[in-house]
């Protein structure tokens, strides 16, 4: 190991793989050297890795209550023995979550393990259009529960009241630092009174970035740290102003890198999301490039055949084009599916087909870089192609960078998060890879 690298300062643990990617762009934007890596990590790995700040990324924003505490344990532990200061848990800027779970009984857990009595929960992430005013959650100036968020095939968000949201999924007092206290720079203030009356997880209102560098400069006293992407982009720099962190800029050489790994073969895109987003990338992608929409029904009944489908249509594909396969459908469409064969039935056999195409695409049909759209879907691809490790480099837009595989081959990847991005991203995501 490099002794001249500073030792890993910031660990993350994310419920999901766009988000944990997510996370990443925005700590490399502010100066911090990522990695990501996949599912719970060995010590002696993350130590290797000279980096900064490591992300894990796990999927676990849908699963068993159980099963998402015990994995992010692990990694804490991991993270832990491999050094670092400060952690971080990433959960989505929308604060996808069931009612049973698992932002609050995972970051109970984690609290509880590292012995920290009170933290925030700060979602926001003004450069997409997430925002909270009194606790409430704005999706683009439009209440969750109203923004879309509210048909998510799995973690349908009912509710934009994040205090009564959270405290439906923890024993711990939840309570609220709005935009007054912000205003009036009395976060630390604020935060000792509520601690002082039991409160132990506090949502933070914000609504511009100015909002979250106000928060970060005021919580750098907390050694366990919990939110969306947004204010992670602010957290460095108060690190650094307050002695935490050593002064490491991003090698511009390190980033520059990653417009050679790109243009290596193919792009192909699988979409998995349903978000409102997704929809119109889709949309807008597939009169521009050779697409097929997943016969899901067909896929339930034989996969074997629908696979079969799948492959016929993959070599007539003329080589080097770029190409689109999707389940991305509207509300309706999921609903009758859900309805017809139940949402984890439907939910397992497109993230299977997902992985087993990307594997297919990947090994026979020349792809380097492959455009993922949804956490589930690229968590699911991800850990078919046995991907342990990720570089994060320039963002293609807000919360979406470039990445390459940390392998003997690498391969381009790019991990976006179903509600992020414009009409032309998957273009934009194509080209940026070549
Ligand atoms: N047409 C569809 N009908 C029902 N479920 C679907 C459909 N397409 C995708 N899904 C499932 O919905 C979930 C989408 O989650 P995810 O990939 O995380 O997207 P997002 O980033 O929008 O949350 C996945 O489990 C996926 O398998
Ligand atoms: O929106 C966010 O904060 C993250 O990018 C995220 O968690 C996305 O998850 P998704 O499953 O891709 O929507």
């Amino acid at each position: 190991m490099d002794s001249s690298h500073p030792p890993l300062f910031l660990g993350c643990i994310a419920d999901d793989v766009t988000g944990a990617t997510d996370i990443a762009s925005n700590l490399v934007q502010a100066g911090m050297r990522t990695v990501q890596v996949f599912g719970v990590p060995n010590p002696a790995d993350l130590m290797a890795l000279q980096a900064d700040a490591v992300v894990v990324a796990l999927k676990s924003r849908s699963i068993d209550r159980d099963a998402a505490v015990s994995m992010s344990l692990q990694s804490l532990a991991a993270l832990q023995q491999a050094g670092a200061q400060r952690f971080f848990f990433k959960y989505c800027s929308t604060f996808d979550s069931t009612p049973a779970g698992n932002i609050g009984p995972v970051a109970e857990s984690l609290m509880n393990e590292l012995g920290v009595a009170q933290t925030i929960f700060c979602p926001a992430f003004p450069a997409n259009g997430r925002t909270v005013y009194q606790g409430h959650l704005f999706v683009n100036g439009q209440l969750l529960n109203e923004s879309g968020m509210h048909n998510h095939p799995l973690n349908p968000m009912t509710d934009a009241n994040l205090v009564r949201v959270l405290q439906r999924q923890t024993t711990k007092s939840v309570g609220l630092i709005d935009w007054n206290d912000l205003r009036a720079a009395k976060v630390r203030s604020s935060m000792q009174s509520l601690a002082d009356d039991g409160i132990a997880m506090v949502i933070t209102d914000a609504c511009d970035d100015d909002h979250l560098q106000r928060l970060a400069q005021q919580t750098t006293q907390l050694e366990f740290l919990t939110g969306g992407s947004g204010i992670a982009r602010w957290l460095p720099q108060a690190w650094r102003e307050s002695g935490l962190l050593t002064a490491v800029d991003s090698e511009p050489s390190a980033l520059a890198a990653f417009d050679r790994v790109a243009d290596r073969g193919r792009a192909a895109v699988l979409s998995g999301s349903c978000s409102p987003a997704t929809n119109r990338q889709v949309h807008y992608l597939k009169s521009r490039c050779a697409s097929l929409a997943l016969d899901i029904e067909r896929l339930l009944a034989s996969p074997e055949n629908a696979l079969a489908d799948m492959e016929h249509f993959l070599r007539a594909v003329p080589d080097r084009e770029p190409l689109m396969i999707y389940s991305t459908s509207d509300p309706e469409r999921v609903a009758q599916l859900q309805q017809a064969f139940g949402t984890a039935v439907v939910a397992e056999a497109i993230e299977t087909a997902m992985g087993r195409l990307a594997k297919q695409l990947v090994d026979d049909h020349g792809v380097r870089r492959l455009v993922l759209a949804g956490g589930e879907t690229a968590g699911a691809v991800t850990r078919k192609l046995g991907i342990h490790a990720i570089r994060v480099g320039p963002e293609i837009c807000p919360g979406v960078p470039l990445t390459e595989t940390v392998s003997a081959e690498p391969l381009s990847l790019v991990l976006k998060s179903g509600n992020f991005g414009d009409d032309q991203f998957f273009e934009k995501a194509i080209q940026v890879a070549t």
